[in-house]
């Protein structure tokens, strides 16, 4: 619960800054909101007996209220301190049943990690197994724990509250939105501030990743796979409250893979990212290597590797300009 003591001290302007959705809910009440510069205690001391009735409930117990209702909206509105700082893996086994060699893989906030094994080794499964954070209760039999711990139901079964964001390798839209009218409706479902500023931050971020620009009035139905992908990328770096981000494959997207993990990294998040591509193998803090369904090693990036990764992105521009040369029909000067 938000302390009394620090509810008690702000004032009431101090206070609707902080947490605007406490306006509505003290009118509601018929709190007079009448001297922003001073605290509900020092106002309700101040009220008149018949405004005291007015209100119902007493001034200390008033203030429990108050500190209730932020608790419950910040939980709703997924804006508590998610406090995620460790999630980790406990060995489960592989397709054939056999454990994994590894007791517990740990991961911190601010970390990327990257999932990499053949196709249909089990990169998709493992990210699956975050998602539900799995109990021993899924194919591979793998724990997952958050802080240290077991993950608490909440965040199983809160939907406001998501432990992961996840974003796939297929996505289709089938609402009949703009683009607008769509991340409107995702900021209001957040209750968040500034909504207009932030929806267009996510249009224009979605459009530097994005090769063809669209506007805030496309449909969202009409757009190519890669926009809808930097949209949806751009989206929950930008919108979403979850502390760890799930990708599978940014690169059949066409979009500029290293901006978008620059975007969905800026933020203090856990990201994991299974993928077949050097580039983002490389860009990746450290890896998780995937065979027959079983983790088969952890490494850590070593510098030898940051070099091999710098010399990898000057090829990859070097390709991207080419690319975008022959998609404009142009004579390539690559060579020149
Ligand atoms: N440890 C396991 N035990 C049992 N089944 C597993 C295990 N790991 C993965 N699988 C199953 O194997 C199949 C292929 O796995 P998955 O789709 O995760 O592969 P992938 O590495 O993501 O492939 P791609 O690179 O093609 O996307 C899935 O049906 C998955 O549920």
């Amino acid at each position: 619960m938000k302390s009394k003591n620090n509810l008690q001290e702000l004032s009431l302007a101090e206070l609707i800054d902080k947490y605007p959705y406490i306006e509505s809910f003290l009118v509601e009440q018929k709190f007079p909101l009448v001297r922003k510069d001073l605290t509900i205690l020092e106002i309700y001391h101040q009220l008149s007996e018949g405004e005291k009735e007015d209100i119902v409930i007493e001034g200390e117990e008033f203030l429990s209220r108050v500190s209730a209702y932020i608790e419950n909206m910040q939980d709703f509105l997924g804006e508590k301190e998610t406090g995620v700082e460790l999630l980790s893996l406990l060995a489960g086994n592989d397709k054939d049943g056999n454990q994994e060699q590894y007791e517990r893989i740990d991961i911190k906030t601010g970390e990327i990690v990257a999932l990499l094994g053949p196709t249909g080794s089990g990169k998709s499964r493992l990210l699956a197994d975050i998602e539900w954070a799995a109990q021993g209760d899924s194919p591979t039999g793998r724990t997952i724990l958050i802080n240290g711990e077991k993950a608490a139901k909440e965040w199983r079964m809160n939907g406001s509250k998501k432990l992961v964001a996840q974003l796939s390798q297929n996505m289709n839209f089938v609402m009949d939105l703009s683009v607008e009218e769509f991340l409107c409706l995702h900021a209001e479902s957040r209750l968040l501030e500034n909504e207009h500023e932030l929806v267009k931050k996510v249009i224009q971020k979605a459009n530097d990743l994005a090769g063809e620009t669209f506007s805030a009035t496309s449909q969202i139905t009409s757009l190519s796979g890669g926009q809808s992908r930097a949209l949806m990328i751009a989206d929950t770096a930008i919108l979403s409250s979850s502390p760890i981000i799930l990708i599978d494959e940014i690169e059949n997207a066409g979009i500029d893979r290293e901006k978008a993990l620059d975007l969905l990294v800026g933020e203090e998040k856990i990201v994991l990212m299974a993928t077949h591509d050097p580039t983002l193998a490389l860009m990746a803090d450290k890896r998780i290597v995937i065979n027959n369904g079983a983790i088969v090693d952890f490494i850590e990036r070593n510098n030898r590797e940051k070099d091999i990764l710098r010399d990898l992105k000057a090829v990859n521009d070097k390709l991207a300009k080419l690319r975008k040369e022959l998609r404009y029909g142009k004579r390539p000067s690559l060579f020149d």
